[in-house]
């Protein structure tokens, strides 16, 4: 009864820290997370915002809205001072490129790079493994050094998209949603280092309404959504690698039923990512 309760507890607080509502009104929600990126761009001084574009739903829906926002900015200020810059991060070529491309006409970027980030994630990889070797430590299994590399590359994207922020003044959004938020599904310091989290406060399937109400089409709001990180397990659905589905994070979140096995899952996950949602521990 006791661990009933507590439970109960430990439920409504992580729905609290989530803040997603069970109903949304679409037109509201576009404009509000608008908004919030002219706020964040001009209290900052800068000019540009500069995010990744993967082809995934996330950051077709972050990215049509940084475009809006800076569109808005200019006509308020009737001149163009500020400016989207869309980047496309592939390693190598990716696999589901053409996504990547509808999404790039979807969101309509002021400006699109392409950096192929695959010659510096081998590079420190590659640096790490030799060293790793010559100090005499122990050999890791491959689907582990796999699974740190694909790490890697979503730090190398992080990197680059930095770069090209300090290059031209600009902040760097994120495309982290509460439903990856929840289950710490990001790499720390990598795609989950950013300045501002528009989508933040969203289950997935809001981040999909919300992707459908500005106009993009079926083929990505309703895209599959993975990391596509690992060399071994390209375009891994990130359902199979957090072991549930969207639909029943998406019910947590909104305080609908959720089956016993995903709540476990869900519970379990949230505990073991708290790291990643702290501000970093010091010494009293
Ligand atoms: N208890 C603890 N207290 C403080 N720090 C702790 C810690 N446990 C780990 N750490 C630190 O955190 C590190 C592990 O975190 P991290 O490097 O993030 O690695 P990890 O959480 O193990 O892996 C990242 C997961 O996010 C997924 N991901 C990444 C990027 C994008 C997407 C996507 O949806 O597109 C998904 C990826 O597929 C993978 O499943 C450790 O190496 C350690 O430095
Ligand atoms: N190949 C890539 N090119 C450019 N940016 C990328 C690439 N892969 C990942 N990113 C960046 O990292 C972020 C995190 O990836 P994530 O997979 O969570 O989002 P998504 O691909 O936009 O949507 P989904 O989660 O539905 O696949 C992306 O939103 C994007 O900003
Ligand atoms: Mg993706």
């Amino acid at each position: 009864m006791a661990n009933q309760q507590s439970q109960q507890q430990l439920i409504a607080s992580i729905q609290q820290e989530m803040q997603v509502k069970p109903e949304i009104d679409l037109a509201f929600e576009v404009q509000h997370r608008i908004d919030f990126i002219k706020q964040q761009l001009i209290q900052s001084g800068l000019t540009s915002l500069v995010l990744g574009i993967s082809g995934g739903v996330d950051s077709s829906t972050c990215g049509r809205l940084c475009q809006l926002a800076v569109e808005q900015l200019n006509q308020d200020l009737n001149q163009k001072r500020y400016r989207f810059i869309a980047v496309r991060l592939p390693y190598g070529v990716q696999a589901d490129e053409q996504d990547a491309q509808r999404a790039l006409a979807f969101i309509q970027p002021d400006v699109t790079l392409t950096i192929n980030i695959q010659a510096g994630a081998d590079g420190i990889h590659n640096s790490v493994l030799a060293a790793c070797n010559a100090a005499g430590l122990e050999p890791q299994p491959a689907e582990h050094v796999d699974f740190t590399k694909g790490n890697t590359k979503a730090r190398m994207r992080m990197a680059a998209q930095f770069q090209v922020a300090g290059l031209y003044r600009g902040l760097v959004p994120g495309t982290d949603h509460s439903a990856e938020n929840i289950m710490g599904f990001y790499t720390k310091y990598g795609d989950g280092a950013c300045d501002l989290a528009p989508l933040f406060g969203l289950s997935k399937r809001q981040v999909r309404a919300l992707a459908e109400h500005l106009g993009a089409r079926e083929t990505i709001f309703a895209k599959v959504p993975t990391a596509d990180l690992e060399d071994g397990q390209p375009l891994l659905a990130d359902e199979v690698a957090l072991g549930v589905s969207y639909d029943q994070i998406d019910n947590f979140l909104e305080g609908k039923p959720v089956n016993d096995d995903a709540l476990a899952t869900i519970l379990r996950t949230y505990q073991r990512t708290i790291h990643k949602r702290v501000a970093i521990p010091t010494p009293n």
